[in-house]
């Protein structure tokens, strides 16, 4: 309920007075439903089906006027007032079904957008903990549960409204026979309890259910290659089966819990009208037309408490789904990168290096409950303008130290410092803004070459469009395109060669202008023509730009200013690549002794 309670705050604070207005306009049309109840009292009369001039409906006013008519006047008076009734009534619901709407599909935008901000600001540690299936889940389906949800709980405020002033109407004609109806409803719901408590049990499961289902499916085309290159097909198949075979019990469940739900009201609902009539009858002596009001009344009131019923069921079981989107919300800004409110990131200005980026006694783990830590006791000064290379086994730590010095990643213990100064809210943005960093696995949208460069620098003229290709030795590619730099590349840019992705995103890299690059293995998959390319570019550039490489390719790294040695998690060495190739005990002489090993291998070939 508390989660409930979250999102109608919620809706609230984003609809204001609108929200009231609305309610406002609810009532209206609940108690114009009334009037027309009661214009059939005088109809009644009119037509003879009753006697209304005897009993407590002569004493209403409108009663006596109407008495005073010729009936063919009366009768139009009646009709006309019908006619006027349902036409205000139906205007007013128009009205306020299209406003229902307007502050639906607003509020569910305010809900996707807030979420989605959350997500945004969140910090790399965050996105490593959970499951990219489960964040495209909770912004597609979570979200459409929460806001059918919200919808719901609208339309359960709604009948509510109506239910009570119906019950008004009803205490007006008969306080006894009015709380004995209510006694009885307020029976039905008590034991219909257990029906809302199972649909939350099943809005628990098929959250849980629609988790698999994106994550399954995510994971396929994730893996799509691999699936086909290993003929997984079948097992693949297989899975969908399974869940196809949970996802009918759970849909099947939840129909049970409704159509049983309605069953348990129908019936109960006919063995309350039958005994209410027959105690109105023999008990109350309940006169004729009155009797009739309270049935005309009560036969609209049982569907709202139906209805109200069917709601409360639909809220039941979209609780789970306002619990993991709170949730959600909340661990986003738990985890916020930058705690202060941002003002987005354009006012951001990048920081100009003086003199080093460091690492002060960094130790650092992926997970608090094991004992072994992705860093251990880092320190490095990475100067200024010059150009440091990581190098190390698989899983020795060069990403993790390339996170931690981004900011990415926050040190357990010790201090990542920007000319002295720790790295902490404002000047962490303003170092990641001075940073272009390329990674192992390039990332390119789906769109083309010049959609994707421009969205790191809408300003970028052509011509330093041109430049930065040049600069990653994908100039040449591009123009042997068709559609040149219009061309589309497809979902992660899988239309190029995977040499190529690296390039593009190099030159994207470039357009930026850094004051920083940072290349992860940024030239693993080109050909050694591209690369010595990229390495004369790189050569040029020392001097002018603070440069940081992970390589396994050391031959690329031959004129870096120093080279850091990393083994599970620590620094071994450091220093120029002549003084570590120097120290023939040392990790780096044995990795240059297997490669140069591999190479001669390769010539002999
Ligand atoms: N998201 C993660 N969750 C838990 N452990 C991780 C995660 N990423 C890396 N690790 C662990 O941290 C250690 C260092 O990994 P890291 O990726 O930094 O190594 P690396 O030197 O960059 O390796 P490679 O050259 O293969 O990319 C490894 O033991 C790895 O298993």
């Amino acid at each position: 309920m508390e989660h409930l309670l979250y999102f109608v705050k919620q809706l609230h604070g984003y609809a204001g007075k609108i929200l009231y207005v609305n309610l406002l306009g609810m009532m209206l049309i609940s108690f114009l439903e009334g009037m027309g109840i009661f214009l059939l009292l005088p109809l009644l009369g009119i037509s003879g089906i009753m006697d209304i001039n005897t009993g407590w409906s002569s004493h209403l006013g409108i009663i006596e006027l109407l008495n005073e008519l010729p009936k063919s006047v009366s009768l139009l008076v009646i009709m006309g007032a019908y006619v006027v009734l349902i036409t205000g009534q139906s205007l007013i619901q128009r009205n306020l079904s299209l406003r229902d709407i307007k502050i639906h599909t607003g509020f569910i935008s305010h809900v996707r957008l807030e979420t989605y901000n959350a997500l945004l600001h969140a910090n790399w540690g965050f996105f490593i903990k959970k499951r990219k299936s489960d964040l495209i889940n909770s912004l597609t389906g979570e979200l459409g549960h929460v806001t059918t949800g919200s919808y719901v709980f609208l339309q359960f405020m709604t009948s509510m409204i109506f239910t009570l002033i119906q019950v008004g109407i009803a205490l007006w004609l008969s306080v006894k026979l009015t709380l004995f109806v209510i006694g009885c409803g307020l029976a039905v719901s008590f034991f219909s309890r257990t029906f809302i408590k199972r649909a939350s049990k099943v809005g628990n499961q098929s959250l849980e259910i629609g988790r698999n289902y994106i994550g399954g499916i995510t994971d396929h085309f994730n893996g799509i290659k691999d699936i086909k290159s290993n003929m997984l097909e079948e097992s693949r198949r297989n899975w969908l089966i399974d869940w196809s075979k949970q996802f009918a019990r759970e849909r099947f469940e939840a129909a049970k819990i409704s159509a049983n739900s309605q069953l348990y009201y129908k019936v109960s609902s006919s063995l309350i009208i039958a005994v209410f009539i027959y105690a109105s009858v023999m008990l109350f002596h309940t006169q004729g037309q009155q009797l009739m009001l309270i049935i005309l009344v009560f036969f609209r009131l049982w569907p709202r408490f139906q209805g109200i019923q069917t709601n409360l069921e639909q809220i039941a079981t979209a609780i789970p789904a306002f619990k993991s989107l709170k949730e959600l919300q909340n661990a986003c800004r738990a985890s916020r990168e930058v705690k202060e409110e941002s003002r987005g990131n354009n006012h951001v200005k990048p920081i100009h290096i003086e003199e080093y980026l460091e690492c002060r006694d960094v130790s650092f783990r992926y997970n608090r409950n094991e004992e072994v830590c992705s860093l251990q006791d880092i320190n490095l000064r990475i100067r200024s303008n010059q150009m440091t290379a990581v190098v190390g086994r698989s899983g020795a730590g060069k990403s993790t130290l390339i996170d931690i010095l981004m900011g990415m990643l926050q040190p357990e213990k010790g201090q990542v410092l920007v000319d002295g100064v720790p790295l902490t809210g404002t000047n962490l943005l303003s170092l990641r803004k001075s940073i272009s960093y390329v990674p192992q696995d390039p990332f390119l949208f789906n769109g083309s070459i010049r959609e994707n460069l421009l969205m790191i620098d809408p300003d970028a003229t052509e011509v330093q469009i041109w430049d930065a290709l040049e600069f990653a030795a994908s100039a040449e590619f591009v123009r042997k395109l068709p559609q040149g730099l219009d061309t589309l590349i497809g979902d992660r840019g899988i239309r190029l060669s995977g040499g190529e992705r690296q390039r593009l995103v190099l030159a994207r890299a470039i357009l930026r202008k850094p004051s920083i690059l940072i290349l992860d293995e940024a030239t693993s998959s080109l050909d050694t023509e591209n690369e010595a390319k990229i390495q004369e570019a790189l050569d040029r550039l020392q001097g002018k730009l603070t440069i940081i490489v992970i390589a396994h390719r050391l031959s690329t790294i031959r004129n870096a200013d120093q080279v850091i040695v990393m083994d599970q998690g620590r620094i071994v060495q450091s220093g120029e690549f002549i003084q570590l190739a120097r120290e023939k005990d040392g990790l780096f002489s044995t990795f240059l002794s297997n490669q140069f090993a591999d190479s001669k291998a390769m010539a002999a070939t």
